[in-house]
């Protein structure tokens, strides 16, 4: 539950009994205004727009969904957001009101991809103690206590011996989930979470994510077309069309709202089906520029009607946060990121829509507390990593080395095309090795050997290093370990079997 004391809020587990462990994390507020991503399609096409200066906000404790029909930008949207993509966007993203420090959000967030990216060759209980071994600091007191709590809250408890190839779908996503829960970072972004999935495993991952939402956690997710149950489960709703906002709000309001602007979603039509349909132009061409234009292409959220605040520099955030240190209530800037100035009044009056604030959501969490703990403030706030790199290299070491041990497919090959290679060289140049007539065939036979080791010693790294890329990409974005650490600890756990085919 958020609990606040005075001012100072911190993200406590969902149920004080479930997770109780995990660090506790302020809760983080995220606004961005008028962001444009353009990407380049070659000189004869010049630059395409696919954000139009969209603007957004997502708030702690809500399970917040970016919906659109397909192309309409919502990847582009989450890539931007995690700080995924950097080039070619323009706009501000602010946390907390303060200007995004993309290094310290990033230790704030995860993002978890649509493709569950694990290591086949792991199970559940060893997959989390190899992320609590990277994530946590090395001296962390309760390592063993917070791996069981995750599993236990996300039912993985009774397959913490299963590997992870051999998981389901709806359960290696709650792996996937559990993996990154462990530093609980108070951001969490998840793309299409659902793909894939039976429609009960759909609600059991989408009830998982509203509990993480109501840990204080800020949660954000692209989905394609949620069935209505699922839909309802959502607390807001950032719908995507061409690039531009046309919704932004609660998902109970979204059907009164269209009503007001003349779009009368059909009874027992399932809401999130009929914004796609308008979305894709199917009431009426000009619906979609009008809905912009009524939201102010994302400034706007029903639930107030009114522009985001100002974006504060950092010395202005800093400032008010020693203002509430000291004792003070921080009451400035609580102020100014609550009370927004309604810069469009008619725009409340023009929806028609009662706003009912949901009693849990309107418990405004205070996001003006500081990004991280106190304790970690000075020393860890400024590590890019939770461990030394040298922690990260002896982890990531001794993962390659189990790997190797039990994946011999690759080792056999290697140990055949040795013994088979060895046999072929043998035949070809034998007893040359005393005969000075035959110094040009010495020299072949130096050439060719060193040639077929290279070669081989390369092999496994370019036949398995595609397959890893993808678990890389997410554990190195997600800030478990650095290129620099995988690197060393990939290119040493061959050397083993190295010094064996020498021997
Ligand atoms: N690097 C790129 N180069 C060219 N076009 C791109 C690039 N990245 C995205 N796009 C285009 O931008 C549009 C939005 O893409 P995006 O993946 O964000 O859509 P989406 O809403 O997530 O779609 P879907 O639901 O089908 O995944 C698409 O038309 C896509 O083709």
């Amino acid at each position: 539950m958020l609990a606040s004391t005075g001012t100072a809020v911190t993200i406590q587990p969902a149920s004080q009994t479930k997770m109780a462990n995990l660090p506790k994390r302020p809760p983080v507020e995220l606004a961005f205004r008028d962001l444009m991503y353009t990407v380049s399609e070659g000189r004869s096409k010049g630059p395409k727009t696919i954000l139009k200066s969209v603007s957004g906000l997502i708030r702690p404790r809500e399970l917040t969904a970016i919906m659109g029909p397909s192309g309409a930008g919502k990847s582009s949207l989450l890539n931007i957001l995690t700080g995924y993509k950097t080039t070619g966007m323009s706009g501000s993203i602010t946390v907390n009101g303060a200007e995004r420090n993309l290094s310290h959000f990033r230790k704030q967030s995860c993002y978890i991809m649509q493709d569950n990216q694990l290591h086949a060759n792991l199970t559940v209980l060893e997959a989390m103690r190899l992320a609590a071994s990277l994530k946590l600091s090395k001296d962390h007191p309760d390592k063993p206590g917070i791996i069981r709590d995750i599993l236990e809250t996300l039912s993985l408890l009774e397959h913490e011996n299963t590997m992870t190839s051999n998981l389901s779908g709806g359960q290696k996503k709650r792996l996937s989930i559990a993996l990154e829960l462990i530093n609980n970072p108070p951001v969490m972004f998840f793309d299409e979470p659902t793909s894939g999935l039976d429609s009960s495993s759909c609600y059991q991952c989408i009830k998982l994510l509203k509990d993480l939402s109501r840990g204080g956690r800020t949660i954000v997710c692209t989905i394609h077309q949620p069935s209505a149950r699922l839909f309802e489960m959502f607390d807001q709703l950032y719908t995507l069309a061409e690039g531009q906002c046309i919704y932004q709000g609660n998902t109970s309001q979204l059907v009164p709202w269209l009503s007001s602007r003349g779009l009368e979603c059909p009874s027992y039509h399932n809401p999130a089906s009929y914004i796609i349909e308008v979305s894709c132009g199917e009431y009426g061409e000009n619906n979609v520029s009008a809905l912009v234009t009524a939201i102010g292409n994302g400034q706007h959220d029903i639930r107030e009607g009114k522009p985001w605040p100002e974006v504060k520099d950092n010395n202005q955030v800093a400032a008010l946060q020693n203002g509430e240190k000291n004792g003070g209530q921080n009451s400035n800037f609580a102020k100014t990121t609550t009370n927004y100035l309604p810069k469009d009044s008619n725009l409340t009056a023009n929806l028609q829509v009662v706003v009912q604030k949901d009693e849990e959501t309107n418990g405004a969490p205070n996001v003006t507390a500081s990004l991280l703990e106190p304790s970690m403030d000075s020393k860890e706030a400024g590590k890019r990593y939770a461990t030394s790199e040298w922690h990260q290299f002896w982890i990531i070491l001794q993962r390659a080395l189990l790997f190797s041990r039990r994946d011999w497919t690759l080792m056999y090959l290697r140990l055949f095309a040795h013994i088979l290679v060895g046999f072929l060289i043998g035949a070809l140049y034998y007893d040359i090795g005393n005969e000075g007539s035959k110094v040009l065939s010495n020299l072949g036979f130096l050439f060719f050997n060193m040639l077929f080791l290279m070669y081989t010693s390369m092999t496994v790294t370019i036949l398995s290093f595609p397959l890893e890329m993808p678990v890389l990409l997410k554990e190195n974005f997600n800030r478990w370990y650095s290129l620099r650490s995988y690197y060393l600890a990939i290119t040493i756990s061959d050397i083993p079997f190295q010094v064996k085919i020498f021997l």
